[in-house]
């Protein structure tokens, strides 16, 4: 089967920091794959590479089949929706949910925008009464659910997730994370997904890769991780670092 997404060879330089030193990573079709690491290890700048948001200095990224050059065309953003840590700075908070979910719609002119507007909000449990509430007047897990809606509009196969629960409370946390497996089980996507929290990481995800300063450390299932079963000693120092994992492992 055609991997969701393959990754050879990545280098990203930010003038001349590297802060991807040749990455290469596969995400099967329908899995979810997780991202971990240190502050600074280049988790964010993986998806932002292969949302296009910034530019790969050499290697090579495919999404389903296709490789990717400089610029992401439209069909791109069919396939591939980012969804951000902070729902309050994704979402623009004058515009209401109506608007915020037209406008992609708009974009890539559907003509059953009714229809899918009513999908997504049900989808994310918002229902049409959130419809015409502005950004700002929502809650920080009711802003994340429309960002959720807005990248599933289009029905796209992968989602990049970047961090997307760690600005909530945590019981908020978990409404958003459940809704976002239950999401992924329906519509069978992939989820390629960046979290500091490693009880997240193996909550929500297959496999995952270690990254620190820009390098992959190691992959592994996340079986493995709960079981402390790695070979590293950077991911064992991880472990050993997020204290809340070793209580629940
Ligand atoms: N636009 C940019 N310009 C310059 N340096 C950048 C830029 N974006 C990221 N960096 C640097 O690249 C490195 C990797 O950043 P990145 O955001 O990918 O890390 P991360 O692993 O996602 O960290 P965190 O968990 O803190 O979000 C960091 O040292 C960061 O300062």
């Amino acid at each position: 089967m055609t991997p969701a997404i393959s990754i050879d060879g990545l280098e990203v330089a930010f003038d001349r920091f590297r802060a991807l030193k040749g990455v290469s990573l596969e995400v099967k079709s329908g899995e979810s794959f997780g991202l971990v690491g240190e502050s600074g290890s280049g988790k964010s700048t993986l998806l932002k590479a292969i949302a296009g948001l910034v530019p790969a200095k050499s290697g090579s990224i495919t999404v389903n089949g296709k490789t990717l050059g400089a610029r992401r065309d439209k069909a791109f953003y069919r396939e591939v929706q980012m969804v951000f840590q902070d729902p309050y700075g994704s979402l623009h908070p004058r515009q209401t949910v109506d608007r915020l979910l037209q406008e992609p719609l708009a974009i890539h002119g559907f003509a059953d925008g009714e229809q899918r507007i009513q999908r997504a909000l049900d989808e994310v449990g918002l229902g049409n009464g959130f419809r015409f509430r502005y950004a700002h007047q929502l809650s920080g897990g009711q802003r994340q659910r429309v960002a959720i809606a807005r990248a599933l509009i289009l029905e796209p196969s992968i989602l990049l997730l970047d961090e997307p629960t760690s600005a909530l409370d945590a019981s908020v946390q978990a409404e958003v994370l459940n809704l976002l497996e239950e999401v992924r089980r329906r519509r069978k996507l992939t989820f390629l997904m960046v979290s500091h929290d490693l009880a997240i990481i193996t909550h929500m995800c297959e496999r995952l890769m270690v990254m620190q300063n820009g390098e992959a450390v190691e992959n592994l299932t996340a079986s493995q991780l709960i079981g402390h079963r790695v070979e590293k000693d950077y991911t064992r120092n991880l472990l050993r670092a997020s204290e809340g994992f070793v209580r629940t492992a």
